[in-house]
């Protein structure tokens, strides 16, 4: 397998990333680091979902962040939703691809999103059937592949299972998801060979998380494997509200950087992507969660 000459990263910060802050992010800030993600070039970005307040509050400002971005052309702004009642909200607000999230796990489908892995699928049908209809681009998350922080080790076969459930209901993109970050290189390889009993590589993305260290390996991982498509988070923001320790994704940073490295074109320029990472994280009064941020920060510092 040749590696792939040019990537698209998906920069989830915005919801991923800051769906698990404790205190209040303002919409404004939100649609501000929006903003400075679009102008260092991404063209793709999960802004945020239409879930439950009572379930994801920092989420509740969903219509308000969307209205407020002043959408670029040739930008995809994706959303987060979980059922009818989600898309229905969501599509008054123009998204151009919505997310439907499932698990590969029973326990973490339950405590996500209170129901069976089969349920979860009953209820997505609808919300793909409406996008699709309504011209919007469809992609599946799939959480859980190599391991669950209540079941422990997921199997391949839990992965080609929800696989093959996502592609029956029309389901046109899935991202293999390591939601606690515990997987290593051989082991998200496995998930996404499981996944390619369902889906084309072009159609499979990597959305690693940083917990143990291993999202960039990850990434290299199966890139080598021909995946081109991954989700990352601008200063490795993030952390699910239902996985428990788990950190972010991996930085946005951090994989431009190796990218660009390996001579492989993003369309994103770094310094104004340390800027974004820089402008999120001074609000929430830390340092960004990326080795090539602090390095480069370090650097204009003199
Ligand atoms: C899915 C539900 C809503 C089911 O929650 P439920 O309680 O089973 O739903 P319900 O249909 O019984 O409704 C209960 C209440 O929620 C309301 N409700 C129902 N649906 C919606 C909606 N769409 N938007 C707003 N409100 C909604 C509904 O109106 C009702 O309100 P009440 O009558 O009590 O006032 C809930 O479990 C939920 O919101 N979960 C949040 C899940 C979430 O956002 N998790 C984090 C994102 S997933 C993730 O981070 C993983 C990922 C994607 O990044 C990949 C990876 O790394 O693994």
């Amino acid at each position: 397998m040749t590696i792939p000459s040019r990537v698209k990263l998906v920069d989830v910060g915005p919801r991923d990333g800051l769906q698990n802050e404790k205190s209040p992010v303002p919409a404004a800030v939100k649609i501000g680091l929006v903003h400075r993600l679009q102008d260092a070039g991404l063209t793709n970005i999960e802004v945020t979902s239409y879930v439950s307040p009572k379930w994801v509050p920092q989420m509740a400002d969903n219509h308000e962040v969307m209205s407020g971005i002043a959408r670029q052309g040739g930008i995809v702004y994706s959303v987060l939703t979980p059922n009818l009642k989600g898309f229905e909200a969501a599509v008054l607000d123009r998204p151009d691809e919505i997310v439907v999230f499932g698990s590969a796990s029973e326990a973490f489908s339950q405590k996500n999103i209170n129901c069976s892995i089969a349920e979860s699928i009953e209820r997505f049908a609808p919300v793909v059937e409406a996008a699709r209809a309504a011209g919007i681009a469809v992609r599946g998350a799939m959480s859980c592949t190599v391991g669950c922080p209540y079941e422990g080790e997921v199997a391949p076969e839990r992965v080609a299972y929800l696989a093959g459930l996502m592609k029956q209901i029309g389901v046109q993109h899935v991202g293999v998801a390591d939601t606690i970050g515990v997987g290593t290189p051989r082991k998200v390889q496995r998930a996404v060979e499981a996944t390619l009993q369902h889906y084309g590589i072009d159609d499979i993305s990597g959305h690693f998380h940083d917990t143990y260290g291993q999202a960039l390996a990850n990434t290299l991982a199966t890139l080598e494997m021909g995946v081109w498509q991954f989700d990352t988070s601008v200063a490795g923001l993030g952390g699910c509200p239902y996985a428990k320790g788990a950190t972010g994704n991996v930085a946005t940073e951090d994989v431009v950087y190796m990218l660009h490295g390996m001579g492989i074109e993003t369309g994103i320029d770094l310094d104004k992507l340390v800027d974004a990472g820089a402008y999120i994280s001074d609000f929430l009064g830390r340092k960004p969660n990326s080795r090539a941020a602090t390095a480069l920060l370090a650097k204009r510092a003199g």
